[in-house]
């Protein structure tokens, strides 16, 4: 990590909610007025598990809170389901927490490096909904989700690239959580903000966090103004999405 402006780590917190109704594509159109063409990119097979049509409640922006997990290469000992239970549950606790949820802070937006880890489902409905508890706004992974009816009918928030089945005990272990990862392509310091919607998902370097914003919403204001109009014209009612 050479680039000075990306080295200061600067604390987005205090402006985040800037971020409050700016969709993805304002977003990645603030990005290309700072110069940030095609950065931050997330690749587009990881999607929202749901869509609320209505008040978007799906879409999302939050300060990056970063975990890698990888295959593991401890052997699975012989033992008989009481054993495995207690074994599945030392996993857990000794190998594959993460997020751990005492670190995470409100506005948290959780980004799970897990690519390649077969069908593991790392993220579930339990899980999800303990780090929203926690303060988190949602989850984005380059890899899998189980327990997706649960996901969807709790609406957490959930972007993921595959949907996935297994427990991680005896196949993933945590290798770490808030450090710099590629989670579909594009690149994820701890800190910076994450935006997602049914668009998809784009990171926007912490230190550009402020002028995206900006530049973001140029766009949002002048587009709003614009649908607004042709909303008239074509005799459609206002909704918030012109309006706000
Ligand atoms: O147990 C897990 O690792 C994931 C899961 O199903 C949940 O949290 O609901
Ligand atoms: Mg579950």
């Amino acid at each position: 990590m050479t680039d000075v402006e990306v080295d200061k780590r600067t604390d987005v917190r205090s402006g985040l909610e800037s971020y409050q109704g700016l969709r993805v594509t304002d977003v990645c159109d603030g990005m290309d007025a700072v110069g940030l063409e095609d950065m931050g990119q997330m690749s587009r097979d990881i999607r929202p598990l749901w869509r609320d049509t209505e008040n978007f409640k799906h879409r999302i922006y939050g300060v990056a809170h970063t975990v890698r997990f990888v295959p593991t290469q401890r052997p699975v000992p012989a033992q008989t389901p009481e054993e495995f239970y207690e074994w599945m549950s030392d996993w857990y606790g000794q190998y594959a927490q993460g997020p751990i949820r005492d670190q995470i802070q409100p506005g948290d937006l959780i980004v799970i490096d897990g690519f390649e880890l077969g069908s593991v489902g790392f993220i579930g409905s339990n899980n999800a909904l303990s780090w929203i508890a926690h303060g988190a706004v949602g989850a984005v992974t380059n890899g899998g989700a189980r327990d997706t009816d649960e996901l969807i009918k709790q609406q957490t928030p959930v972007y993921s690239r595959y949907i996935s089945r297994t427990i991680r005990p005896g196949r993933i272990e945590l290798d770490a959580t808030q450090v710099t990862i590629n989670c579909g392509g594009a690149v994820v310091h701890p800190g910076d903000v994450v935006v997602a919607d049914g668009d998809g998902v784009v990171v926007v370097p912490a230190a550009k966090a402020e002028d995206v914003a900006t530049h973001a919403w140029r766009h949002a204001t002048r587009d709003k103004e614009k649908r607004r109009a042709l909303y008239g014209q074509v005799g459609l009612e206002e909704d918030w999405t012109v309006t706000t």
